[in-house]
C-alpha cells in the first residue's frame, strides 16, 4: 500500500479540525483548560494546512508562521495541562519558544538542516516538558487518561529527536515536508498517533475528574442528609419531651390540668357526637392539710405520689385519663363509661388507697384516704352546653362525700342528661 506524506498531512489537518469540536464543545465553565486545548488544536490545524501549502504561499506563511503554528501548538498544550493540574506554568515555556522560533527561522530559510535541528530540539524541549509534568502529577491524579496524554508527548518528544538525527545525519532531502520516504512517513504516522492519544487522553482525563467530584459530591450530600435526619430525630425527639413535659405534673407524673381541661373538652365533644355519658371522677385526699402539718411537706408530696401511683394502676382502659386537678385534688375520666362504671371505678380507688394504710394519725380513719365525688353526663346538642356542668356535678358530689364522713364516693343525684350551663 502506498502512503504519501500529503495525505498524511490532510488526515492531520482533518483530524486535529474535528478534535476542536467536541472538545470545546464540552461545559466549559467546568472544564477551563479544554478551551486551552480546543485552541492548541486550532493552532495545529493552521500549522498543518500552512505545511501543505508549501510552494503555493510564501516561505514565510508556510515555514516561518507553521512552525510559529506547531510551537504554539506545544505552548497552548502545555498551558491546559498546568491548568488542569491546578500548576503555575513556567514563563519562559509559556513565551521562549514561539518568540525563539518565529525569530529564527525567517533568518533560516535557506539553511533547512539548521532550521530542522533548531525547530525539532524546541518541540522537543516542550514535549518533555508536557511529559515531566504530568508525570508530576500522576500521584494525585485520577484515572488512566493521563497516560495515554504521557505517551502521546513521549512519542512527540521522540519524533522530533527522530527529525534531528535524521538531519544530523545529513539526510536533507528526506526532511522536506512534502516529500513521501520513510523518513517523512514514520514522522507523520507517528504524529496521527500522538493526535489520537492527545484526543481520547484529553477527553479521559476530563471525563474521570467529573466521575470523582460527582462521586466526592454524592458522598458529601448524603453525609449531609445523615447528619440532617440526625438532627431532624433529635428535634422530633425534643419536641416530644417538651410535649410530654408540657402536659405532665412534675411531682407526680400523672397529665397537669391543662392537660386534664383539653381532654375534658375533647372527650366531652366526642360523647356529644355519639350521644353518650360522659362520667368524671374528682377525687380528693382528706385531712391533707392536717398530714402536712403533721408529717411535713416532703412526706405529703411523697403521699400525693403514692395516690397517683395507686390512680395510674387502677386505670384498666389505654383512653382513660388521670391527672392532678390541683393541689391534692386528682380527677379521673374514664373512657366510654356511664355513672355505674364511673362509680365502681371511684370505689376501687378509694379501697386501693385505704388499702395502702399509710398512717395518718390526725384523720379520723387513721390512715391516708380519699373521698370520691363521681358524676356522668350525656352532653347536649347544645353548643352551649359546656364541659364546666359536669365539673360542677362532680364537685358537689365530693363535697357531700366530705360532708358524709370522707374515705368514700358520692355519686351525682341529678338526672344524667346536660340542657345547658346551670346556673
Ligand atoms: N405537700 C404538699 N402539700 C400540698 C400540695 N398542694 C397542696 N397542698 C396542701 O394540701 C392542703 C389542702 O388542705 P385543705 O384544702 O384544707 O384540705 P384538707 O386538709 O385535705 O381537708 P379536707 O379536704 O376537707 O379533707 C394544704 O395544706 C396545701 O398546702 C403539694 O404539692 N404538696
Amino acid at each position: 500500500m502506498d502512503v504519501n506524506v500529503p495525505s498524511l498531512l490532510v488526515a492531520i489537518i482533518v483530524m486535529s479540525a474535528t478534535l476542536v469540536l467536541p472538545v470545546a464543545l464540552v461545559p466549559l465553565r467546568q472544564h477551563p483548560e479544554l478551551r486551552t486545548w480546543a485552541w492548541a488544536l486550532g493552532a495545529n490545524t493552521l500549522a498543518y494546512v500552512l505545511f501543505v501549502l508549501r510552494g503555493q504561499v510564501s516561505d514565510l506563511l508556510s515555514v516561518v508562521l507553521a512552525n510559529v503554528a506547531v510551537a504554539q501548538t506545544l505552548v497552548l498544550f502545555y498551558l491546559g495541562i498546568c491548568r488542569f493540574q491546578q500548576r503555575e506554568p513556567s514563563r519562559w515555556l509559556s513565551v521562549a519558544p514561539v518568540l525563539l522560533v518565529g525569530a529564527s527561522f525567517p533568518l533560516l530559510l535557506d539553511k533547512l538542516p539548521l532550521r530542522v535541528m533548531l525547530g525539532c530540539s524546541v518541540y522537543a524541549a516542550q514535549s518533555l516538558a508536557c511529559v515531566v509534568i504530568l508525570v508530576r502529577c500522576r500521584e494525585q491524579t485520577i484515572g488512566r487518561g493521563q497516560y495515554l496524554l504521557m505517551a502521546g508527548f513521549t512519542l512527540a518528544t521522540l519524533v522530533s529527536l527522530f527529525r534531528i538525527g535524521a538531519a544530523a545525519s545529513g539526510y536533507m532531502e528526506l526532511l522536506s515536508i512534502l516529500l513521501t520516504n520513510p523518513v517523512q512517513v514514520t514522522t507523520f504516522l507517528v504524529l496521527i498517533v500522538a493526535l489520537i492519544l492527545f484526543g481520547t487522553g484529553l477527553a479521559l482525563m476530563v471525563h474521570e475528574r467529573s466521575e470523582s467530584q460527582l462521586a466526592r459530591q454524592s458522598g458529601l450530600l448524603e453525609q449531609q442528609n445523615r447528619l440532617l435526619q440526625q438532627y431532624s430525630n433529635r428535634l422530633e425527639a425534643a419536641n416530644l419531651s417538651l410535649t410530654e413535659l408540657s402536659i405532665t405534673d412534675s411531682l407526680t407524673g400523672l397529665g397537669n390540668r391543662r392537660h386534664f381541661d383539653e381532654v375534658l373538652r375533647t372527650e366531652w365533644e366526642r360523647a356529644r357526637r355519639g350521644g353518650k355519658p360522659l362520667a368524671l371522677l374528682l377525687i380528693d385526699i382528706d385531712c391533707f392539710k392536717d398530714y402536712n402539718d403533721c408529717y411535713g411537706h416532703q412526706a405529703g408530696d411523697d403521699c400525693l405520689m403514692k395516690v397517683a401511683t395507686v390512680l395510674r394502676t387502677s386505670l384498666r382502659r389505654a383512653g382513660d385519663l388521670a391527672a392532678r386537678y390541683g393541689g391534692e385534688e386528682f380527677a379521673v375520666v374514664p373512657v366510654d363509661a356511664d355513672l355505674e362504671q364511673a362509680r365502681q371505678l371511684a370505689q376501687a380507688i378509694c379501697r386501693a388507697v385505704a388499702a395502702q394504710a399509710l398512717a395518718h394519725v390526725r384523720s379520723p380513719h387513721g390512715r391516708v384516704t380519699v373521698s370520691i365525688g363521681v358524676a356522668a353526663l350525656v352532653p347536649s346538642l347544645d353548643a352551649q352546653s359546656e364541659p364546666e356542668a359536669l365539673i360542677r356535678r362532680a364537685d358537689a358530689a365530693l363535697y357531700r362525700a366530705k360532708e358524709g364522713g370522707r374515705n368514700k364516693v358520692e355519686v351525682d343525684r341529678l338526672p344524667a342528661r346536660c340542657v345547658n350551663a346551670p346556673s
